[in-house]
């Protein structure tokens, strides 16, 4: 009998291999069940049906009424029955998303050429989230798991897990997926680097495998069931590229739509079919006004690094797609919002978005993992180029694997970022940059060239600050600190992911007085030396009152619901008792009402 899930996996795994073959069968078949595969372009949508059981889309278009019924009445059959003999299902026009499908390129194929690549994506030091405060607000909180095996989410998505080396699930998927796999709409914010990412396509992936959906209503058109948003060419490209392995042969096909690429090609990608679109909100935005997309069957809508998007201007394009267009309101659609970071104004925009919503926080909100050991040191702007290279040159020195640690360099200004660029170069540092003035095309170049470790070191501006996943960034360096001490977590959150340790030395000097306070918080929290001359800093600078985009509360956000000022406002309050939890050893930890006057939590 199993013991684990990773021997559940390995069991059946086995137990497919014991499969008497009968003839030969080409890899991209090998996990399908032979038993339940249709036959080639048959519209197919019974009760128990799976997208990956379906040519295609199947069931029947309910045409007028279409967001009629509770949300998941979609997940359960919605559309389904009577699909047969409607029209060839989805993608049918060009031959059927089975024959898509039948070409899927291996997305692991590469992990096996990584130059660092490791026998168990558990990392170093996996257990150190073990025990992270978790507290979660909203009414009838379902309870975590502890490990993949108790989560249903298919043998195919189970495989793909395994295939990523994933052994047990980070904290906030113990909490979000069982959550989400409720269909219940969520605010999720955990530490950078902690797994967020398949947080939300994992319940997405399952939802949409397991579910009924009426045929999309026209040719020509992409008619997505899940939407993924996020505030970067690159990191959508990277959420295509982690939702394209943990979907490997699924059928649940993922395209990736955003800015400074040719368009057509992401229209010919479109018309093959998508049942999960990621993108950023400018091309979005451009797709749905040239109609090439239309967002009337979204099922499930993410968004992620909210908080960015925000930031960056997008709040007009984010309302437009998500209120003025076609899609589906709150409360049929699921809505789920993650980022390690929620300043109040995304956490307002969330009352629009969500219905009914779990906050779930993972850690402190907009807190650094203690796994990233920071340090802030003194230098005069004059200074840092020549502190930078002490630096590097002790890196070197002791260099790993014959091979140099990857370092990220954070600077102000693009055209900061190339002068620090080309410096490094003439004094031969193997430095490549990115920045918003640079093509996309040199965006990724540079970024490829820095993952290989062909040029260790990255100079960037905030661009490459939220979400990427870089492997073996061992080093960060804040060479100019940003003003906002979210952007400082979400920078050094570059390194230090997936239980693994890392280095954040920032530059202070005169010129970041006014972000003194929150650093000297935020390490403090970590369980960082602060160092002196940065406490009286910090004492000063809390008089003269630092940019704190967390409203004065020490550990920034939290269930921005509770709070009084907030319901006085008028806006109803949801908010319907919380649980507070220390750990997972305790499943009674769930139970403890949370939220009466005196209580402790893990935000006072
Ligand atoms: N259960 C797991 N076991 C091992 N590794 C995991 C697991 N889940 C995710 N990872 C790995 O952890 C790394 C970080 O994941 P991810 O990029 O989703 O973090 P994140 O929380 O979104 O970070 P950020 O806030 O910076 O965007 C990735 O390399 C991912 O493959």
């Amino acid at each position: 009998m199993p013991t684990s899930w990773a021997d559940s996996v390995s069991a059946a795994e086995n137990l497919a291999a014991a499969r008497p073959r009968s003839s030969y069968v080409p890899p991209h078949l090998r996990n399908r069940p032979p038993s339940t595969d249709p036959p080639a372009h048959a519209s197919y949508a019974g009760p128990a049906a799976s997208v990956q059981d379906q040519s295609g889309y199947g069931g029947p278009n309910v045409g007028g009424s279409r967001w009629t019924g509770p949300r998941n009445d979609f997940r359960s059959g919605y559309g389904g029955g009577g699909g047969r003999g409607s029209g060839g299902g989805w993608n049918n026009r060009t031959g059927g998303w089975d024959r898509g499908r039948d070409r899927e390129a291996n997305p692991f194929a590469d992990d096996d050429a990584e130059p660092f690549v490791e026998p168990e994506n558990s990392g170093i030091n996996f257990d150190a989230y073990e025990d992270i405060p978790v507290e979660t607000s909203g009414d009838n909180v379902p309870p975590p798991v502890n490990t993949f095996v108790e989560i249903d989410l298919g043998e195919a998505v189970n495989l793909n897990i395994r295939r990523c080396k994933y052994v047990k699930p980070t904290p906030v998927q113990k909490h979000a997926i069982p959550i989400a796999l409720a269909g219940r709409d969520l605010m999720a914010c955990a530490q950078t680097g902690s797994g967020k990412t398949a947080a939300f396509c994992f319940p997405i992936i399952s939802g949409i495998m397991r579910g009924q959906f009426p045929r999309p209503p026209r040719p020509r058109v992409a008619f997505p069931l899940a939407l993924i948003l996020s505030p970067t060419r690159e990191l959508s490209c990277q959420i295509h590229d982690e939702a394209k392995k943990f979907a490997y042969q699924t059928g649940v096909r993922v395209v990736v739509a955003y800015g400074g690429a040719p368009i057509n090609q992401q229209l010919r990608e479109l018309e093959r079919g998508v049942h999960i679109l990621v993108a950023t909100p400018g091309r979005l935005v451009d797709l749905l006004e040239r109609a090439r997309v239309s967002l009337q069957m979204i099922r499930y809508l993410a968004l992620d690094e909210a908080d960015r998007m925000l930031d960056m201007g997008f709040e007009p394009q984010i309302r437009k797609i998500v209120q003025q267009m076609d899609m589906p309101p709150p409360g049929v659609r699921q809505t789920m919002l993650f980022s390690a970071t929620f300043p109040k104004e995304i956490q307002r925009l969330a009352l629009d978005f969500l219905s009914s919503y779990i906050f779930l926080a993972v850690g402190r909100v907009g807190s650094s993992t203690d796994l990233i050991v920071q340090r802030v040191e003194y230098v005069q702007e004059t200074d840092k180029r020549s502190h930078l290279m002490d630096l590097l040159h002790a890196q070197r020195a002791n260099g790993s694997h014959g091979k140099q640690a990857l370092t990220l360099v954070f600077v102000e200004t693009k055209k900061g970022a190339d002068s620090l660029e080309h410096w490094l170069c003439m004094n031969g540092f193997p430095a490549t940059a990115i920045h918003g003035d640079r093509t996309q095309q040199e965006r990724e170049y540079a970024l490829k060239s820095f993952k290989t470790g062909n040029t260790p070191i990255l100079v960037a501006t905030d661009v490459a600050a939220r979400g990427l996943d870089i492997p073996h960034v061992a080093h960060v360096v804040n060479f100019d600190i940003p003003n906002d001490i979210d952007d400082y977590v979400h920078r050094i959150g570059r390194t230090g992911r997936a239980g693994k340790s890392g280095l954040a030395t920032a530059f202070f000097n005169e010129n970041n007085s006014s972000v003194a306070r929150s650093l000297a918080d935020l390490m403090q929290e970590a369980n960082q030396e602060v160092p002196a001359w940065l406490s009286r800093y910090a004492a000063r600078s809390s008089h003269g009152g630092s940019k704190n985009r967390r409203g004065g509360n020490r550990f920034g956000g939290r269930d921005f619901r509770k709070d009084s000022s907030f319901n006085r406002g008028g806006v109803t309050d949801y908010y319907g008792g919380a649980n507070m939890s220390s750990g997972y050893g305790a499943p009674g930890g769930y139970a403890a009402p949370y939220g009466g006057a005196g209580v402790t939590s893990a935000w006072d």
